[in-house]
């Protein structure tokens, strides 16, 4: 069983994150997930904290020169801009008069409209949104970010799977359709993704799409888009369709959902499908280039009956405009009762670009929970043996193809 969890404010000392359930022999290393998280911090339209703030990696568990060692992973992002904030977000209590002395501290009580803010107050019985609104950032998805990271190492080192993000809207802005169809090395393609300012494949678009949030920005508002999650390599069979919380797209959905500001999910062609007729819009079975069994076409998005087909996994999330809006929302000032503006800081413009690598994380956790529940294993050699023992019959019976779905040598 695979589990994780995350801690931490959006302005303490750190984010943490535990994961538990991998098996030994996973090759890590901090510079990796370093890596991983440095992705999530660019993108075109981000605001002024993500120039100043670094995140600090630390493994501090887990993980020994280099290879997991079974045990739990445990990752510590430090926030170097903690000094500023130890008043704020002391966790003993501090001297009252301290506390005065220091505008940041005094209660935020006009609440976001599309944040957390108001209902959290209501619900946890507070007076200031500070404690909600600490935790409901998306600065949470650092640590998120990070776990991926063992997650994505993982799925390479046990069946070759790349998990890779693009953007496919900013608001009106749409990159071409089926810009990704037929890639072949995945790991190539992301990087030509990553050097775009919007993780955009197409150049022409991710032109298009930063002149449109430079108009956004320029109008005092926010904006959203479109990501989508491609994994290659997926073997058949992850998932179920015997229980519905088995099911491999309701998890990823429910993975996928669970990002900030993410309002809808699609697998493969989703809501398209439900504008088509039968006959267009499943994938009908032939033979490969080998002899063997392959889908025709990728309309399903790589699941069927909530298990992986063995063809391309594909999902996208769409994530509502940035909520603080500059030009600042209608509110009530939960102090006086009064309507008032909303709280209104320094803000993101569009961080479409940052959610698609989040989903990418989110997506290989899912996996990985996935492949170790159809594969097992204490360490990553028995994983990797069962995996391929459950490959070679499907090779053998002409279900599908060595090659395709060969684990790494
Ligand atoms: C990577 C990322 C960055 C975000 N940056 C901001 C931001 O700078 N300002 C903001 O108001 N919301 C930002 N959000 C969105 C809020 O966290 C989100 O709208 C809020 O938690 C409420 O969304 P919900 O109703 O879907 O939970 C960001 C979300 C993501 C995924
Ligand atoms: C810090 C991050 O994102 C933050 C997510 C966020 C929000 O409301 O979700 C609001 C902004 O922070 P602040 O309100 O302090 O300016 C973003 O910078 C991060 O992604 O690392």
């Amino acid at each position: 069983m695979l589990r994780w969890m995350t801690a931490g404010e959006s302005h303490g000392p750190a984010l943490v994150a535990m994961i538990e359930g991998l098996p030994s022999g996973v090759a890590i290393t901090t510079a990796e997930i370093g890596r991983d998280l440095a992705r999530r911090r660019l993108g075109y339209g981000r605001g002024a904290r993500m120039k100043f703030e670094q995140d600090e990696v630390e493994l501090t568990g887990g993980v020994r020169h280099g290879l997991t060692m079974g045990s739990p992973v445990a990752v510590r992002v430090g926030n170097t801009e903690w000094p500023k904030w130890e008043t704020v977000m002391s966790a003993d209590p501090v001297d009252p008069q301290l506390l005065a002395e220091q505008a940041r501290n005094a209660p935020l009580t006009r609440p976001r409209p599309g944040h957390a803010d108001l209902v959290g107050m209501q619900k946890y019985e507070l007076d200031d949104a500070r404690p909600v609104l600490e935790r409901a950032s998306a600065r949470e998805t650092a640590a998120r970010v990070a776990l991926g990271a063992v997650a994505k190492a993982f799925l390479k080192q046990t069946l070759d799977i790349d998990v890779i993000s693009h953007v496919v809207s900013i608001g009106e802005v749409s990159a071409p359709a089926d810009s990704l169809g037929a890639v072949t090395d995945p790991l190539a393609a992301l990087e030509t993704i990553d050097q775009s300012p919007v993780r955009c494949f197409d150049p022409a678009a991710s032109q298009a799409m930063v002149a449109h949030i430079d108009d956004i920005k320029r109008a005092g508002d926010t904006v959203g888009g479109v990501v989508e999650v491609l994994a290659f390599r997926v073997p058949p069979g992850l998932g179920s369709h015997i229980q519905w919380d088995r099911r491999l797209d309701s998890r990823l959905a429910a993975a996928l959902m669970g990002i900030q500001a993410i309002k809808a999910v699609e697998v493969g062609d989703g809501f398209e499908l439900a504008r088509i007729r039968g006959s267009q819009a499943h994938d009908e079975i032939g033979r490969g280039p080998d002899g063997e069994i392959r889908r025709r076409t990728g309309h399903a998005g790589g699941t069927e009956g909530g298990m992986s087909t063995g063809e391309l996994l594909r999902v996208r999330a769409a994530m509502k405009p940035i909520s603080t809006v500059p030009r600042a929302l209608e509110t009530i000032d939960v102090a006086t009762g009064e309507a008032a503006v909303a709280i209104n800081q320094r803000s993101d413009v569009s961080a479409v670009p940052a959610a698609g690598v989040v989903a990418e994380a989110m997506v290989a956790l899912v996996l990985a929970e996935a492949v170790l529940e159809k594969f097992g294993g204490d360490a990553l050699g028995e994983t990797r043996r069962n995996a391929e023992a459950y490959l070679a019959r499907l090779a053998e019976r002409s279900l599908a193809s060595g090659d395709v779905f060969a684990a790494r040598p």
